[in-house]
């Protein structure tokens, strides 16, 4: 993991622990690179939702040496938002469901070079094949037409417009968990954003200002960012539902106080 002096772990209120700026940083400045502690390959729907990891968590967890384990045990949420005096509440051992605790509160989602070309074979190839056989294939049965016929036209159909549809519908994926990273805390209104360079294992991440952020600032990232045109509110539902956590960003925090701002003079 490289690390650099641009950032600091702190206590925030409201948001457990997070990443703050060390010194001023500069828009597009890169603040730290971080090899991934560990990936798994994963089944995606929906623009970054994980149905499936490919890969067994547990085993992944196995072989690590053990100075990897404990990173990775410092990732459970229980220990996410403590307090570093507090070193009891660290599990011995994860159970199964910790461990996907760990990856749904800490995991980050990335296509590598092997995923992406996998896509292109299941979007582009497989996925329009099968469906001009299966459409193409039952017109012309129920119509009494020719089946290679049929199943061309509706080749031309599915090829042109399958694949660029369903690629954001579902597709092979990766998750990586990164220790630095995994302490940076969710905004509405970010200030940096991370890039995956996942072009071998293990994956590279680089966190990147996104614009000037001062000496003391918190350092953010947005958790739904393909889901940036969403109404406030639905946005924070989102959160609590999918990470289960209401938001305290400074841009949530405003919010709630013009709610409440204005319930009280509409009581008055
Ligand atoms: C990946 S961890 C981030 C680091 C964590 N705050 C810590 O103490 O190590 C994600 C957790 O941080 C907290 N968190 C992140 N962003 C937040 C926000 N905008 N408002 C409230 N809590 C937040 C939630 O508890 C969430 O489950």
């Amino acid at each position: 993991m490289a690390s650099s002096a641009a950032y600091e772990l702190r206590s925030l209120e409201g948001r457990g622990q997070g990443l703050v700026a060390s010194k001023d940083v500069r828009a597009e400045e890169v603040i730290f690179e971080e090899l991934s502690l560990v990936t798994v390959k994963t089944w995606m729907i929906l623009s970054g939702v994980v149905v499936l990891r490919r890969e067994k968590v547990e085993q992944k967890y196995q072989a690590l040496p053990d100075a990897a384990r404990r990173c990775y045990r410092s990732l459970h949420p229980l220990l996410l938002g403590a307090e570093p005096a507090e070193p009891a509440a660290e599990p011995a051992e994860l159970r199964p469901e910790e461990h996907l605790k760990v990856w749904d509160s800490c995991g980050f989602d990335f296509c590598d070079l092997e995923d992406t070309q996998w896509n292109q074979v299941l979007h582009l190839m497989i996925c329009p094949t099968l469906l001009s056989l299966a459409c193409g294939g039952a017109y012309a049965y129920r119509a009494h037409g020719q089946y290679v016929r049929s199943i061309l036209a509706a080749g031309v159909l599915f090829f042109a417009i399958l694949g660029p549809f369903c690629a954001k519908l579902f597709y092979f994926g990766s998750q990586g968990l990164f220790v630095t990273a995994a302490r940076l805390n969710h905004s509405c209104l970010p200030n940096c954003e991370v890039r995956i360079e996942g072009k071998g294992r293990p994956a590279k991440m680089v966190l990147c200002a996104k614009k000037q952020v001062k000496k003391g600032q918190e350092l953010t990232i947005d958790y739904i960012k393909e889901l940036a045109h969403l109404e406030p509110s639905e946005r924070r539902k989102l959160l609590q539902q999918d990470y289960g956590f209401l938001c305290r960003c400074p841009k949530c925090l405003a919010l709630d106080r013009a709610v409440a701002t204005a319930e009280e003079e509409e009581e008055t």
